[in-house]
């Protein structure tokens, strides 16, 4: 993907964080954020659902309610991480550490959960 596709999220996270220093009045926002990870999470349970429910939909129509969809998902995680003051750039450096091993490579190489702290 060419980095200038991914200009709107680096904006996006940007406004998501000023908008967690400042809590402005009549910002969408702000009320998530002044509702913390339950309010959050809710409406990323959500808008998961949705989602997945879109995915299920054929033709144009279809393809274009799941792109909305799957915006509506990605934004309020990214009001969490704003609300967590975790930065999408810390997210995307976590996907680039973990580029090019497999999640099932990755999930054998677990320590055995008997084995752990
Ligand atoms: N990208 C988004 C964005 N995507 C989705 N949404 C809102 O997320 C909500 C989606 O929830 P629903 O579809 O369930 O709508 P709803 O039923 O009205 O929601 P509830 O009242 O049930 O919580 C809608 O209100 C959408 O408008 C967004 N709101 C804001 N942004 C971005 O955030 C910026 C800052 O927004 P404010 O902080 O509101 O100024 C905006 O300029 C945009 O760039």
């Amino acid at each position: 993907m060419p980095a200038h596709s991914l200009d709107p999220l680096v904006r996006l996270m940007e406004t998501l964080r000023t908008r967690a220093q400042q809590r402005p009045a009549g910002s969408y926002t702000t009320k998530l954020l002044d509702g913390g990870p339950e309010k959050i999470g809710g409406k990323i349970r959500e808008e998961a659902d949705e989602m997945i429910e879109a995915a299920g939909e054929s033709g144009d129509a279809g393809r274009e309610h799941f792109v909305y969809e799957a915006g509506d998902l990605i934004y309020h995680a990214m009001v969490l991480m704003a609300w967590r003051d975790v930065d999408i750039a810390e997210v995307a450096a976590e996907l680039a550490r973990r580029e090019g091993t497999s999640g099932l490579v990755e999930k054998a190489s677990r320590q055995p959960k008997s084995d752990q702290a």
